[in-house]
Order: C-alpha cells, then sequence, then structure tokens
C-alpha cells in the first residue's frame, strides 16, 4: 500500500553526474492512508505522541508530511493498548498526516548493558520503573499495529560501532530472521511495513542484507546501523554500496539522518527519507540551524541583535520575532524560547528537503548541493 508512484530520475544530471560521482538523486511521491507525501523528506521526530514544544496546527503550517513516534516509550506509557482504546494514534494526538512508528528496537540497543539479546529477542530495564521489559519481533509489531501508523518498522538490531565482522554477520542474519517474523506477524492491511538494512560497515554484510531483504519484498526499506559515530566517507560508501540494491520504486528511509550537508549526500544517493532528534534537541538548549551553520541564539552576541535568526526564513520565528528577544526568552527560561527555535529549526530542515525536490525536478540537483555545501561547511 505504499506504492512509490511517479518518481522522476534526473537525467540530464544523472548523465552528468555519473561522470562526476554518483547521483541516484529523485523526487517521487509516498502513497499512504493519510495521504500522498513528496520526498524528499525530513519527518519530525514525536518521542511521546508529541513533536516536543510544537502543536499539531504548526506542523502542518510548517509543512510536515509524515511524523514519528516512538513505540518503545508508548509501550512503557501509556501502554498501546490504551492508545488502541483511544482510536489510535493519530487520533490520539490530533494528527491526520502520516505517521511512522520505529520498532523500539533502537532505544533498547541504545541502552547499552541494560540489555540481552537473544534469538527470540531482547530483555531490557524499563528507563521509567526499572521493571524487566522483552522485546521481539512479533510483540513490537503487534503494538505498532495497536498505535496504527501508516509504516512500520521490522524488529531489528541497530549494530553497534565499531563492531567485529563476526559479530556484524551473526547479527545482520538475525536481523533479517526477524525481519520475516515481523512480515508474519503483520497483519494489519492498509500499514505499511519497512525492513531495515544492517550489515555494520562491512560492503559484502551490507550487499547480503540488502539483497536477502529484497527477496523477502517489503513495500520499503530503513538503512540502518549508520550515523552511529562512523567517519562520514564511511556512512555514504555503505549508502553507495546499499541503495542500488533496492528496488527503484520503493521508498528508502535513511535512519536517524541528519544534519543538511548528510541529507543532501543521502539524497544525492538515492535516499528519499529521514529522521532525525537533532533539529528539535538542540533547539532546546537555543541552536538555531541556517544554511552557513549553527547560531547560537543563547549567546551574548546576539543581546542587541534586533535582526530574525535567517531574514530569509519563512518561519514563524523569523517573520515576528528578533536574535534579543528569543535569546531574552531562552535566558529567562520561558517555554515560548524553545517554541520558537524548535518551530525555526523543523521548518529550516522541512524547507530544505523542500528546495532540494524543487532541484531534483528541475534538473539543477548537483549544482544545488555544491552550492549548498559550499556554502554550509565554510
Ligand atoms: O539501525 C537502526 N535501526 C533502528 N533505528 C535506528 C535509529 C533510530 C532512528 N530514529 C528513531 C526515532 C523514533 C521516534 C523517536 C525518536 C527516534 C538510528 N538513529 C541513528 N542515528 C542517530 C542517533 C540518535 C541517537 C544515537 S544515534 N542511527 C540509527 C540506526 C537505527
Ligand atoms: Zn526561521
Amino acid at each position: 500500500t505504499c506504492a512509490f508512484a511517479g518518481q522522476k530520475k534526473v537525467l540530464a544530471a544523472y548523465e552528468e553526474a555519473v561522470k562526476c560521482g554518483y547521483s541516484g538523486a529523485r523526487a517521487g511521491r509516498l502513497h499512504t492512508p493519510h495521504g500522498v507525501f513528496d520526498t524528499p523528506m525530513f519527518m519530525p521526530v514525536g518521542t511521546q505522541a508529541t513533536v516536543k514544544a510544537v502543536s499539531p496546527r504548526e506542523l502542518k503550517e510548517m509543512g510536515a508530511q509524515i511524523i514519528l513516534s516512538n513505540t518503545y516509550h508508548l509501550y512503557l506509557r501509556p501502554g498501546t493498548e490504551l492508545v488502541a482504546e483511544a482510536g489510535g494514534l493519530h487520533r490520539f494526538m490530533d494528527w491526520d498526516g502520516g505517521i511512522l512508528t520505529d520498532s523500539g528496537g533502537f532505544q533498547v540497543f541504545s541502552l547499552g548493558p541494560l540489555r540481552k539479546i537473544t534469538e527470540e529477542g531482547a530483555a531490557f530495564r524499563s528507563h521509567i520503573d526499572g521493571s524487566t521489559q522483552f522485546l521481539s519481533p512479533e510483540i513490537a509489531i503487534k503494538a505498532q499495529m495497536n498505535l496504527g501508523a501508516d509504516i512500520i518498522m521490522a524488529f531489528d538490531e541497530c549494530i553497534p560501532y565499531p563492531a567485529e565482522y563476526q559479530y556484524a554477520k551473526l547479527s545482520t542474519e538475525r536481523t533479517t530472521r526477524w525481519a520475516e517474523r515481523s512480515q508474519k506477524a503483520h497483519t494489519r492491511s492498509g500499514q505499511a511495513l519497512f525492513a531495515i538494512v544492517q550489515g555494520g560497515m562491512y560492503q559484502d554484510l551490507r550487499r547480503v542484507s540488502a539483497n536477502d531483504l529484497v527477496s523477502l519484498d517489503f513495500p520499503g526499506y530503513g538503512i540502518g546501523g549508520l550515523s552511529v559515530g562512523e567517519p562520514k566517507p564511511v556512512m555514504y560508501e555503505m549508502l553507495e554500496q546499499t541503495v542500488p540494491l533496492l528496488p527503484e520504486n520503493k521508498p528508502r528511509y535513511l535512519m536517524g539522518v541528519g544534519t543538511p550537508d548528510c541529507l543532501v549526500e543521502a539524497v544525492r544517493y538515492g535516499i528519499d527519507m529521514f529522521d532525525c532528534v537533532f533539529p528539535t534537541r538542540v533547539a532546546r538548549n537555543g541552536t538555531a540551524m541556517t544554511k552557513s551553520g549553527r547560531l547560537v541564539v543563547k549567546n551574548a552576541a546576539y543581546a542587541k541583535d534586533f535582526l530574525p535568526i535567517d531574514e530569509n526564513c519563512g518561519c514563524y520565528a523569523c517573520q515576528n520575532f528578533s536574535r534579543a528577544y528569543i535569546r531574552h526568552l531562552l535566558k529567562a527560561d520561558e517555554i515560548f524560547g524553545l517554541r520558537l527555535t524548535t518551530i525555526h529549526n523543523l521548518y529550516f530542515l522541512l524547507d530544505f528537503t523542500k528546495k532540494m525536490r524543487q532541484a531534483i525536478l528541475e534538473d539543477r540537483f548537483l549544482s544545488f548541493r555544491e552550492e549548498f555545501l559550499a556554502q554550509y561547511c565554510k
């Protein structure tokens, strides 16, 4: 049900790009029960059924299409059965756009030593009350069916970085078996289940993982195990090895990425969807994202700066408020300050993916990428 129709490969830029490196950039349309959405797309993260500090109305206004929620957190509190009784996540949080939930596995694996992984699944200690919990493909899929997201993720293990080849091999093979169990447990029609490609930082394991999951035929594919501390060139190398093996007519979701420079490189390799906690997290400590890099609004330098964060930005914060005002709010610990930096950072990334889509449709993605990287990394 997650038909990926109408993608347009930029032939002119594509041929030019093949000469000087790889460009699989594409502009697609993602069909879900809650609407048809444009890619490339950034998906704001709403861990506990809310994108922190902003309302669904503001999310709609800034152009958010699909938002994420966290199965691990909602499973522990308030419980996924409760959300199902409330009519599902869309009703519960009053969001009528797309929703994607993760399987909960990532939280378990990033909890570090508090967890034990077996073929069956993963045991872990709840960060809320310390109780021992257990997640398996079957439990994770049932929880996500209860939440009722449009796109749900297979239960996987995000391999830590660095990892020994042998561990990466065994873990990747288990993640493929878990993907098959996830598929069997997934009985909710109208809901798309994406598998997640693993393989650590090993080209051969990445290719085996991608080929095995493609043979199981999923409506879309996450690329996992990246943006976990590896050097960026290694991440790009894994993308170059993996993305071409995935079906062109299905969406590719690079998990946990990221900063604008990573987004523009990943789009070049053919990634369509992104999620990252970064924009909302840094906003809460007073950092704004701009096309020239980060701007720490809280710094004394902006005490008497009566310009907006970015005078070319169309967001609510930049249209109405100055850096001095936002800095004042942040220093005074006023909630409105966090709201304004969050609104700006989300708008910035949503607008950035819209600009990439436009550039792809107008056959000028590679020059867009050059110009952006020159300005951003300076
Ligand atoms: O292989 C993976 N499998 C599953 N999830 C992954 C995630 C979580 C993606 N965001 C989930 C969201 C669901 C809704 C709530 C918020 C998270 C990753 N995030 C990162 N890097 C960013 C990182 C963030 C923190 C440490 S690394 N690499 C990731 C790799 C995997
Ligand atoms: Zn702004």
